[in-house]
């Protein structure tokens, strides 16, 4: 007999409006209304589990009681990431083709990452000394260029389009009606572009540099050592390319950062790899990307004297644990020197996901994101000087990706 009657429950039929209108803090509202980190709603008319903290993350993350099979709504799935990509496998098949994407998290080729940034942000100010400088616009085509490029991809298309269809990935990819069908159609667009070229590598039509993403996922075996479909090669090139632009939201909240703390820019002087990797760091804590993420439960298990049913839907809150006064002191206050005494737990942390990179969902662009965000913050605040107009910078907290209204806007842009 399944009783989870010591699961709080949120009354009512329905909760998705409250979700969107209370968007990064629905789940952590609820933890103190019913003082529990566990507690079951229902969202978009299906009976949905909620889980915030450290030790919650460590059960979400447990592969033997929840799997990503059937999780991501598919609306999300046609838009943000594809459809037969990672995030969606389980197991045996996992392991296999997320050491893919950790096998391009070298040293090396985080360094190429590294330089490549630099190179771009440096021809991002040369295009733009004397106009106004719109940090996040400036950012996407700056990391753009570093995705195609990381990745392997000739570019061939205008760079402007190319860029406003990756973006409409992740800008509106949980946005309903006309904007959810742009971004499906930006997606299946560059999905048979890549496709294309996944086909040309095979036949050898086209030559492409062997140590990349875009080869290397091209000549992939399954565990059955078939290639993998073309259509499921263009998911995960994507899985790389998208994410990378999308870096561009948390530059957007850096340079945002270093604009609203001056006092914690005075430690960046020297560019101290530490201090920036600290700034980073409360900058991922502290502003909202994404809200939570989601699973299944595998098979039915108790939990605290909390009864998981087998299928149900289950959010961990990412925003909510990264915010929660049980782990973080002051956690409205932008502290990166907190970062000194933190022990690197992976469940208390968690704005690309928590737990372990290989066997686990745990994103695998984490060490990258941080490579880029550090060289541009170190870009912006020891090499170049500039102005701050007077601007808009308040943020939604309901809007996913969340943005400054203004966007961050820079004048009389100067090398120092
Ligand atoms: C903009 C900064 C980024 C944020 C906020 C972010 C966030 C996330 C989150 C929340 C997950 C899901 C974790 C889970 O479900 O347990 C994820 C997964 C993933 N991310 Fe990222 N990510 C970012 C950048 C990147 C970058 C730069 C890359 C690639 C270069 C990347 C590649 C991936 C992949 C492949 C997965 C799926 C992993 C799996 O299912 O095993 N992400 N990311």
């Amino acid at each position: 007999m399944v009783n989870n009657q010591n699961m709080p429950k949120e009354k009512g039929l329905d909760h998705t409006i409250s979700l969107l209108k209370e968007g990064y803090n629905y789940i952590y509202n609820r933890k103190d209304k019913y003082h529990s980190r566990v507690f079951q709603t229902r969202i978009m008319g299906e009976k949905a589990n909620c889980l915030i903290g450290t030790k919650e993350a460590e059960l979400f993350y447990d592969n033997n009681k929840f799997i990503r099979k059937g999780a991501a709504p598919s609306r999300i799935q046609k838009t943000l990431f594809g459809e037969g990509g990672v995030q969606g496998l389980d197991g045996e098949k996992h392991h296999h083709r997320k050491a893919v994407f950790m096998s391009f998290m070298t040293k090396e080729m985080l360094s190429e990452v590294k330089e490549l940034t630099e190179m771009e942000w440096e021809r991002a100010i040369t295009r733009n000394q004397t106009e106004e400088f719109n940090v996040y616009e400036e950012a996407k085509r700056v990391l753009t260029n570093v995705a195609m490029r990381w990745v392997g991809i000739p570019m061939q298309e205008d760079e402007r389009e190319l860029t406003d269809e990756l973006d409409d990935l992740f800008e509106d990819a949980s946005a309903i009606g006309l904007k959810h069908w742009k971004a499906r159609m930006s997606r299946s667009k560059t999905e048979d572009w890549i496709k294309q070229l996944v086909l040309d590598i095979r036949n050898g039509k086209l030559t492409v540099d062997q140590r990349r993403p875009l080869y290397q996922f091209s000549m992939h075996r399954d565990l059955d050592g078939q290639l993998l479909e073309p259509e499921i090669v263009s998911v995960e090139v994507l899985n790389l390319i998208r994410p990378i632009v999308a870096v561009s939201v948390y530059v957007d909240f850096t340079i945002l950062a270093s604009i609203q703390f001056p006092k914690e820019v005075e430690k960046l002087q020297q560019g101290n790899d530490k201090q920036l990797q600290f700034f980073i760091q409360e900058v991922r804590r502290f502003y909202p990307f994404f809200p939570f993420t989601v699973a299944r439960v595998k098979k039915g298990f108790e939990w605290n004297g909390y009864t998981f049913e087998e299928g149900t839907l289950t959010l961990l809150d990412l925003y909510g644990t990264n915010h929660d006064p049980e782990i973080w002191k002051e956690p409205d206050h932008f502290l990166p020197d907190r970062f000194k005494e933190w022990n690197g737990n992976p469940f208390d942390f968690i704005p690309q996901g928590g737990g372990e990179f290989d066997i686990g969902h745990r994103c695998a662009g984490e060490w990258m994101t941080i490579d880029i965000l550090k060289v541009t913050l170190n870009y912006f605040v020891n090499k170049i000087s500039y102005e701050v107009p007077q601007q808009d910078f308040t943020y939604s907290m309901n809007d996913i990706p969340s943005l400054p209204a203004s966007r961050v806007i820079l004048e009389n842009i100067r090398r120092k």
